[in-house]
């Protein structure tokens, strides 16, 4: 065979080997994907088997037990309710969650962010007497609560890193010998996994009887899947095997079926009582724009938005990729007359906290931060959530969105989207579990031009579609979406990135887009007959989405 043929083959074989990997790698992938189903399936049929009945879902308690009939505690409820709380009427499933702690279960809540959840586990510590201990993740949020609950005259107190030797004196002593009045407790969940003083005091309050229920908030910071996860939160196991007699609350405002099969297994609460509230936020207006590639547009559209829609100081959040950007956008927004800071994780804490301070008097009237402004964000008339950037993830995306409107009133949620934003996302959620799935699974969000945005939520979070009343761009205005076939350009492109990777380059999204342009002269006159598709080749390193025309051209929506 002459050594001309046998090179052909040799290449020939590398080919298909090629092929052969890329097919063994979709199958791995494959199977890790149905080995993740299997195993959820299997958590949540044993937590069916233990807990003897159907888990309850949407708005209420399992197909056995009624927990909105009446209780002996009813009356004594609605009085603390009323006098205490200054709260005339429960929200949905607020009273149900109420009385299946009283009764003694474990009880996993999953509700809305302003749904009401702190209400869940206050108002059973002020029923069941002896101390509520409250495990919670951050210091703002701990403060938050304890000084809110000393507004109503309730005796809460925390033990965190920053507490003062006296008042962990106190707490002390009186888990110890319960002579003072400790009614509710907040740790973090530093505590519990690491200090062994704290436990063993702990232990004396429940040997005494006196440790009446433990609540666990943001709960979804135990799972690995979950998107705030905290390694401490992996040890809070120990408090059900070394209480497991007290009743344990679980709450969080966002949970997929897989967070709470993990949640169950890690918190050892596997008989709990699950109530399940919609993510719905029938108030909130999703809409997705399209980002100029030129930042001082965007900043400009944004500034624009908020000096027509919010002209009297309405607060507001503008999420950001980076801390340079929350910065120069910042400092962008108050060039064009906006009241606007900035939050970041590089910042020390007295500055951060001052300048979330400022905003939550409403002397500051936008944030821009980034993720680090997260959990821990109480004020409940944020009108808008920009994002400058996309999230990585729906959860994500939901959770920051979600700080919009927790007054039930209408609010905004924004989110600016380009191709090119992509890459950056992607680099840095590669080693997260799923974390590329998660992204394109927003990514999909922001390209649809015609699908329901809220529906997009629905469906990742296992939800059934409820109607969006028109209350996001697409159902709103009516879009004429043209299909274009770009399967030719498709091939074109892959073909490249084969022969690209057979000679073992590298190239970034932009210059294989120059690439392409120059080596098929063709292209470039189909290019510049699909205008939009050109711009985000050149400018976003994005193939192939469909060209879009608005009928209406009213991206504000109905609000
Ligand atoms: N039944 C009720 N009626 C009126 N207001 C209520 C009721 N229950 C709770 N609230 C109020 O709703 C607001 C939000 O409650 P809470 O902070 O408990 O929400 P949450 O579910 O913990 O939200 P997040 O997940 O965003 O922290 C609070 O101001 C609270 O006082």
């Amino acid at each position: 065979m002459e050594s001309e043929a046998i090179q052909e083959d040799l290449q020939n074989l590398d080919v298909e080997l090629k092929d052969v990997q890329g097919q063994i790698s979709a199958l791995i992938e494959h199977q890790d994907r149905l080995y993740e189903r299997k195993s959820e399936l299997k958590t949540l049929l044993k937590a069916l088997a233990a807990s003897g009945s159907p888990v309850a879902s949407s708005g209420g308690s399992s197909a056995i037990e009624n927990w909105s009939e009446t209780f002996e505690w009813d009356s004594r409820a609605d009085d603390v309710r009323f006098n205490v709380f200054g709260i005339s009427k429960y929200r949905a499933n607020q009273k149900e969650i109420i009385n299946a702690i009283m009764t003694g279960r474990d009880v996993l809540v999953i509700m809305a962010a302003g749904g009401g959840k702190s209400l869940c586990y206050q108002l059973p510590a002020m029923l069941r007497g002896g101390t509520t201990l409250v495990v919670s993740p951050l210091l703002s949020l701990i403060q938050d609560q304890v000084m809110g609950l000393a507004a109503l005259g309730i005796s809460a107190y925390m033990l965190t890193s920053t507490s003062g030797k006296e008042n962990e004196k106190f707490v002390y002593k009186a888990l110890e010998k319960g002579e003072d009045d400790l009614k509710i407790l907040y740790v973090t969940p530093e505590k519990v996994s690491k200090s062994k003083r704290f436990m063993s005091k702990l232990e004396k309050c429940h040997n005494a009887g006196r440790l009446s229920l433990i609540s666990i908030d943001e709960a979804h910071c135990c799972s690995q899947w979950g998107h705030d996860f905290r390694p401490d939160y992996k040890n809070l196991s120990i408090l059900k095997t070394q209480f497991p007699k007290v009743p344990m609350v679980a709450l969080t405002a966002t949970a997929t079926q897989k967070v709470q099969n993990d949640l169950i297994e890690m918190l050892h609460i596997p008989k709990c009582v699950k109530f399940v509230s919609s993510v719905n936020r029938p108030n909130l207006f999703y809409s997705v724009r399209e980002k100029s590639a030129v930042g001082k547009l965007v900043v400009d559209e944004i500034a624009e938005f908020i000096r027509e829609s919010y002209s009297n100081n309405e607060s507001g959040i503008v999420y950001c990729f980076s801390r340079k950007e929350c910065e120069q956008i910042a400092g962008d927004l108050r060039e064009r007359g906006i009241s606007a800071d900035y939050y970041h994780a590089d910042m020390d804490a007295n500055m951060r906290e001052k300048v979330h301070m400022r905003w939550s008097k409403n002397k500051l009237q936008v944030i821009v931060g980034t993720v680090a402004f997260g959990m821990g964000i109480n004020k409940p008339d944020v009108r808008f959530v920009i994002h400058h950037s996309l999230s990585k993830s729906m959860e994500t995306y939901y959770q920051e969105s979600g700080r919009a409107g927790r007054d039930g009133l209408p609010s905004e949620c924004i989110l600016f989207f380009r191709s090119a934003d992509v890459p950056r996302q992607s680099s840095m959620v590669f080693y997260e579990y799923s974390g590329l799935q998660n992204l394109y699974d927003i990514v999909r969000y922001c390209q649809s031009k015609t699908k329901c945005r809220r529906s997009a939520f629905f469906r990742h979070f296992g939800e059934p579609s409820q109607d969006c009343n028109g209350m996001c761009d697409n159902c709103a205005l009516s879009s004429e979406v043209k299909e274009v076939d770009v399967s030719d350009l498709s091939k074109l492109v892959v073909s490249m990135v084969q022969e690209t990777q057979a000679k073992d380059q590298r190239v970034t999204m932009l210059q294989l887009g120059d690439k392409l342009r120059n080596k098929h002269k063709d292209l470039k006159r189909r290019i510049s007959a699909h205008t939009i598709f050109d711009k985000r080749l050149c400018n976003n390193g994005t193939i192939g989405q469909p060209i879009v025309a608005r009928k209406k051209d009213n991206q504000n929506g109905n609000l």
